[in-house]
C-alpha cells in the first residue's frame, strides 16, 4: 500500500507495518523509480523480505504500486517520502538488511554535487539503519559519481566497500536498460555497515517528529482571549529559529464569513520541510483556539509546535491574553 507521511509512527515499528510477516528481513529501496526492480529482486528469495520504497515522483509510485499489484507482493509498502526523511524518522535503528539504491540522480553540475544523495551523512545514518552486516547496494552506470559514492562511504568511517556483480533485477530497471542500449556498463558496490547501528543512532540527532493524533484536543494548541479591536491586516512575514528547526509564518489570510484568520508556515527541520497552516478559530465562550490544521496530514514535529508558538506569540504582540498552552 502507499503510506502517506501521517499514516507513520516516528520511528515505526516493523511489525505493525507488516503484520502477516513480522519475522521476515526488511528492505528499503531508495528511487525505485517505475517499480521494475523489487518484484524481480524479491522472487530471489525463498519467501518475499519486507520492504519499503521510497520515490519523490508522484507518477513513479503510480507505476510501481500498479506493479506491486500485479506481482501479488502484500508485504510491499511504498511511500512519497524523501529517502533522508524516511530513513531518518521512520526506519528504526538496526532494522535493516538492506538498503538498495539503483541508478540514482547524479547532479553532474560541480555546483550541485551536494544534492547527491550518497555523501558521508547519508551513509552515517544508514548504517545506524542497518542491522550489523547489512549494507547499502549501489548500481550505477555513472562512473563519477560511483567514485564519489566510495569515497563518501570511506569518510564515514562505517562501512566497509564491496566491490561485487549487480544483481540480475538492478539490470533489468528502465535506467538500467536506457544506460545499456548506449552501450553504458553499470557498476555494484555494497557498502557493508560495520557500526553499531545503536550506539550510531544514538549520535545522529533527529528531529523530533510524532506521528500525528486521532484527537482533535491533542494538535498542538494554545486558548487566548484577543482585544476587542484585534487585527491581523498588517501582519508581516517573520522568522524564527531554533536548535532544529526554522519556522517562517508567511501569510495570514482571513476568512470571508467569520473574523476568523489562518496562518501559513513553513517549517524546515533538517532534511524535511512541511508547510502547515495554523488557524485562529472562535470557540462559543468567547475565547479564541490557535490550532494546528489537520489540512494536508502535517507531521507534529519540534518546528510544527514552534509555529503554533511563534501565532500565539504574535497575538499575545497584539494584545492577546493566553489561558491555555498545548504545544
Ligand atoms: C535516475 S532515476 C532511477 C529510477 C530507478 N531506480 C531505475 O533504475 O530505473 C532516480 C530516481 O530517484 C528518485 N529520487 C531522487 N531523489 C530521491 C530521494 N531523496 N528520495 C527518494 N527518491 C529519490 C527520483 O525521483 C527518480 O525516480
Amino acid at each position: 500500500m502507499i503510506y502517506q507521511l501521517s499514516q507513520f509512527l516516528f520511528p515505526d515499528d516493523p511489525a505493525r507495518l507488516f503484520p502477516t510477516t513480522p519475522e521476515r528481513e526488511l528492505y528499503l529501496e531508495i528511487g525505485f523509480g517505475d517499480g521494475r526492480f523489487w518484484p524481480h529482486y524479491a522472487g530471489t528469495f525463498a519467501e518475499a523480505p519486507n520492504y519499503l520504497g521510497a520515490e519523490i515522483s508522484g507518477s513513479s509510485l503510480q507505476k510501481a504500486q500498479a506493479r506491486l499489484l500485479k506481482s501479488g507482493l502484500t508485504n510491499a509498502h511504498l511511500t512519497k517520502l524523501p529517502a533522508m526523511v524516511l530513513l531518518g524518522a521512520v526506519v528504526p535503528a538496526g532494522s535493516l538488511s538492506g538498503i538498495i539504491v539503483n541508478f540514482p540522480d547524479p547532479w553532474p553540475k560541480k555546483d550541485h554535487l551536494d544534492q547527491r544523495l550518497l555523501r558521508a551523512p547519508f551513509f552515517r545514518l544508514a548504517a545506524s539503519r542497518l542491522r550489523p552486516g547489512g549494507a547499502v547496494l549501489l548500481t550505477t552506470d555513472h562512473e563519477e559519481y560511483f567514485d564519489f559514492a566510495c569515497q563518501g562511504a570511506e569518510e564515514s568511517g562505517v562501512t566497509r566497500l564491496e566491490r561485487a556483480e549487480p544483481p540480475a533485477a538492478a539490470l533489468e530497471t528502465k535506467y538500467a536498460l536506457k544506460w545499456r542500449e548506449l552501450g553504458i556498463a553499470a557498476q555494484h558496490a555494497r557498502f557493508v555497515s560495520t557500526a553499531d547501528p545503536f550506539a550510531l543512532a544514538a549520535q545522529l540527532l533527529r528531529p523530533d517528529i510524532q506521528a500525528l493524533p486521532q484527537e482533535d484536543a491533542d494538535l498542538p494548541h494554545s486558548i487566548v482571549k484577543l482585544p476587542a479591536d484585534f487585527d491581523l491586516s498588517d501582519f508581516a512575514k517573520q522568522a524564527l529559529r531554533g536548535d532544529s528547526y526554522t519556522v517562517v509564518l508567511l501569510d495570514a489570510y482571513r476568512s470571508l464569513r467569520r473574523p476568523e484568520y489562518t496562518v501559513l508556515a513553513h517549517v524546515e527541520e533538517g532534511e524535511l520541510t512541511q508547510e502547515v497552516l495554523v488557524g485562529i478559530m472562535q470557540r462559543p465562550d468567547g475565547s479564541t483556539l490557535v490550532r494546528l490544521a489537520k489540512f494536508g496530514g502535517p507531521i507534529i514535529t519540534a518546528g510544527v509546535k514552534a509555529a503554533v508558538g511563534a501565532v500565539t506569540d504574535e497575538l499575545v504582540r497584539r494584545g492577546a491574553v493566553v489561558t491555555h498552552l498545548g504545544y
